[in-house]
């Protein structure tokens, strides 16, 4: 007997709290069915972060469970739009942001996803090889009570950083270079990009160089790796990690990237590390909840894709090696992702898709919304914070089929369809009017912009002998009968004379490639310039 009334007790303290947290929390029941608020504006004026959170739980229930939970004639959309102001109330993000990332996800992966945006990431450091392995350093940080463990089986040289009694950018080790301190995703784009040693890498935006200094040490300082960036100040982080690490084969150079490869071409393979809005660092970078407008995306989408289209023109088809672009983002934004690879593969059919080789990550999207993209698009890979414990990231590998860029006649398209592609040319790049109909309608003509060794080279001469004459004109100044006898010389053997400049810049060049020191020189020359 005293049990039972115990128990009865009991339940009715429960109902009594329940009633309690319901009053609290506002949430509304009517036949055992959520209610929604009928005043939004009411809704919106709440700061009551508790009610808030509860609204949001039991819209997420009823989506996931709509025919049977949803109240009365209710529609998806009326449930969908409060759900958005409220996540946009309890995580802080402004409504253009708020939407474009919630359709990303299914509703309760979204909630997930945002959740996981309010916990700080794993701290984690990349062992450089160029001056240590990964098992020495971390007995070395271990001694200094660093608790540590290797990053996951998918990286050989990644450490986690637990818990450190020392400021983990501070230690002996980091001043000598024995590590930098670097994001488990970041790791993913130069794995996809595989470099080779003695390949010549650009990494188009580089700065701070975590990047170019992971892909120098695959190089094991061999090639070159042009690290560039547009942001001068940047530059300066970016030569001192080159120093402190110990890389002896880069070259820092300060160009938009959009203006490659009319700087220099025919790398072997580029990295695009584009700069993007960070939607996939917001556990980083809080202000980009609510500083990011559609204008912002529309600029950076545009910005991404000549960048990428630059890239994909700085690479050598014919490499050996290489003829691999890897594009990626710290974004997980569609338009930055998805969207910049299906423009790439449609304003230029001279690059396809391949796999990124990471074991890892989600397919990227082949339709999303409205928008459908290429098939191949799911090669590329999607990380997240709620699924990978990572920043949320976008990798996408294309492979250089040729260096002829075949022109499409219809540009409005948004999206590409999967056809096939045949050029119209022949193998010298001249135009042929052979073909099938239908293929010639939709090619036009091709073009060759990308680096040609031997227009440099004619540039190169041409612009030897113009020196040559200058030299002359001046030296008359100074010594007038001998000049005189030069230029008369000069004259009446000018194009023997060319010819024979030609054959002196050939040999002096061919030396010039051939000695050791041509590369070392060539870099003092870049970054003396910075
Ligand atoms: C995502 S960050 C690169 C991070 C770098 N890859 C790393 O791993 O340390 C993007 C970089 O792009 C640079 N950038 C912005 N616009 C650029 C442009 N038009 N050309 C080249 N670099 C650009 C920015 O200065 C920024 O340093």
């Amino acid at each position: 007997m005293e049990t039972k009334s115990r128990k009865l007790d009991a339940a009715k303290k429960a109902e009594a709290e329940e009633a309690e947290a319901e009053l609290q929390t506002n949430i509304v029941y009517e036949d055992d069915k959520y209610v929604l608020p009928a005043d939004d504006h009411e809704t919106l004026q709440s700061t009551d972060l508790q009610v808030v959170q509860a609204r949001i739980q039991e819209i997420v229930r009823v989506l996931n469970n709509f025919r049977e939970m949803r109240e009365g004639n209710r529609s998806r959309n009326d449930y969908i739009s409060q759900l958005l102001k409220d996540l946009c109330l309890y995580y802080g993000y402004n409504e253009y942001l708020m939407e474009k990332l919630f359709y990303i996800f299914p509703v309760s992966e979204a909630i997930e996803f945002f959740e996981a945006n309010e916990v700080p990431r794993p701290v984690t450091i990349r062992t450089n090889t160029l001056k240590t392995r990964r098992r020495e350093l971390a007995q070395a940080l271990i001694n200094r009570g660093v608790n540590l463990d290797p990053i996951g089986k998918w990286s050989k040289v990644g450490l986690q950083v637990f818990d450190s009694p020392v400021p983990i950018g501070a230690t002996p080790e980091y001043l000598a270079g024995h590590y930098m301190l670097q994001a488990a995703s970041s790791f993913l784009p130069v794995m996809a990009l595989a470099p080779q040693e003695h390949e010549r890498i650009l990494d188009m935006a580089s700065a701070p160089g975590g990047k170019s200094t992971y892909i120098a040490a695959l190089l094991k300082n061999t090639g070159m790796v042009f690290a560039n960036d547009a942001n001068k100040d940047r530059t300066k982080s970016l030569v001192a990690n080159i120093h402190r690490l110990g890389v002896k084969n880069a070259v820092v150079c300060n160009y938009d990237g959009r203006e490659f490869p009319g700087v220099i071409g025919g790398f072997d393979r580029v990295l695009l590390d584009a700069p993007c809005s960070g939607t996939g660092v917001i556990s980083k970078d809080a202000s980009v909840k609510t500083n990011k407008s559609e204008q912002d995306f529309q600029m950076l989408s545009q910005l991404q894709k000549e960048l990428v289209l630059s890239a994909i023109d700085s690479v050598d088809a014919n490499s050996k090696t290489g003829g691999y672009i890897v594009y990626s983002t710290c974004s997980v934004t569609v338009d930055e992702n998805e969207d910049v690879v299906n423009y790439a593969l449609r304003k230029r059919p001279n690059v396809k898709l391949v796999s990124t080789g990471l074991d890892f990550g989600k397919e990227g999207f082949t339709r999303y919304r409205e928008k459908v993209f290429h098939p191949t698009i799911s090669l590329t890979r999607r990380y997240y914070p709620h699924m990978h414990n990572m920043d949320g990231f976008f990798v996408a590998k294309f492979k250089k089929i040729s260096n002829k860029i075949p022109k499409k006649n219809d540009d409005s398209a948004d999206t590409v369809e999967d056809e096939e592609f045949t050029p119209i040319t022949d193998d010298s790049g001249k135009r042929s009017r052979g073909g099938k109909k239908d293929t010639a309608a939709k090619t036009e003509e091709v073009e060759k912009i990308s680096f040609n060794p031997e227009e440099d080279d004619e540039l190169i001469r041409g612009k030897f002998a113009i020196l040559l004459f200058v030299w002359l004109f001046n030296y008359k100044k100074e010594k007038k009968e001998t000049a005189n006898f030069i230029l008369i010389f000069f004259f009446f053997f000018f194009f023997f004379f060319f010819f024979f400049s030609n054959v002196i810049y050939s040999i002096a060049s061919q030396a010039i490639e051939n000695s050791e020191g041509y590369q070392a020189s060539s870099k003092e020359i870049c970054i003396n310039t910075l």
